[in-house]
């Protein structure tokens, strides 16, 4: 039997936020070399009619970069890690644009790196990643040229270190506001939010879920420091889970024993 806190409360209607890779999807060393099955398709358009389509994905890729993998479907979106909000499937995609330090600091990055192995820089407009794949040394590298391009580049940009490269994102790029964004709106709004994730920022949205009653969901990993709450072991176990004709029932997710030194590590 589940236990009380973990059992959904009668009535409680329920809004889905999903990352994309590493959560929904197995990562691959090319970014683009990515493939959404069908069946994903399939778990996703059921959800979306179970949940009245409080159903979103909020991803650090862009709005156009997530049309191309999910084609023919249009999801609710928060891209760029939720600068770019596609908020009603109706909505069209807009690009946010690269700033010109950001263009001057991506050209010098492809010059430089642009042919080390392992090495993947994608330009997403606002937003400059590169992937180092799980190559620590190289990641450390990376993480230091990154933090020094800082004071060149538009106040609020940071540098955020994730599972497999490194992100400049400006100070917008929080995926908790997206969700917040998102919780404002129709058929979202007055629901009860879950938000599924494998990486650092992820983090920002499992405060936020928290914030709103909500449920927060790590994927993998189960070494590293998260706020979230509860987890699961891989991609395969969130299919699972979002599959399961109870879903979501919570008893079927790993209960995290959150420390104070955890929460701390994840702020
Ligand atoms: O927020 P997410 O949906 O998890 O997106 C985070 C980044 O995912 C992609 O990069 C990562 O996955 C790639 C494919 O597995 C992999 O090649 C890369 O090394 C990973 O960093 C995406 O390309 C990025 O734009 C997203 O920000
Ligand atoms: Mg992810």
């Amino acid at each position: 039997m589940p236990s009380p806190a973990l059992a959904p409360a009668a009535g409680d209607r329920w809004a889905l936020f999903l990352d994309i890779d590493g959560t929904l999807l197995e990562h691959h060393k090319d970014p683009t070399g990515v493939v959404v099955d069908d069946e994903l398709r399939t778990l996703l358009s059921n959800l979306d009619r179970q949940l009245g389509g409080a159903v979103a994905v909020i991803s650090g890729r862009s709005l156009a970069s997530i049309d191309t993998l999910f084609q023919p479907m249009v999801l609710r979106a928060g891209g760029l890690f939720g600068i770019e909000l596609r908020l009603s499937p109706d909505e069209p995609a807009v690009a946010a644009e690269e700033p010109p330090a950001l263009a001057a600091l991506a050209d010098r990055a492809e010059a430089e790196l642009g042919r080390a192995p392992n090495i993947v820089i994608e330009r997403k407009g606002p937003v400059l990643a590169i992937h180092t794949g799980p190559h620590p040394q190289s990641l450390d590298h990376i993480t230091r040229l990154a933090k020094a391009a800082l004071p060149g580049l538009p106040d609020g940009y940071r540098v955020v270190e994730g599972n497999v490269g490194v992100e400049l994102l400006p100070a917008a790029a929080l995926k908790g506001d997206a969700v917040y964004r998102f919780m404002t709106v129709e058929p979202f709004k007055g629901r009860r939010p879950i938000f599924i994730g494998d990486d650092v920022p992820d983090e920002h949205a499992f405060e936020s879920v928290h914030a709103l009653g909500g449920i927060s969901v790590k994927v993998g990993r189960p070494e590293q420091a998260t706020a979230a709450l509860h987890a699961l072991a891989d991609v395969a176990a969130v299919r699972a889970w979002l599959g399961d004709p109870q879903f979501p029932l919570l008893d079927k997710l790993v209960r995290r024993e959150v420390t104070e030194a955890a929460e701390e590590a994840a702020r």
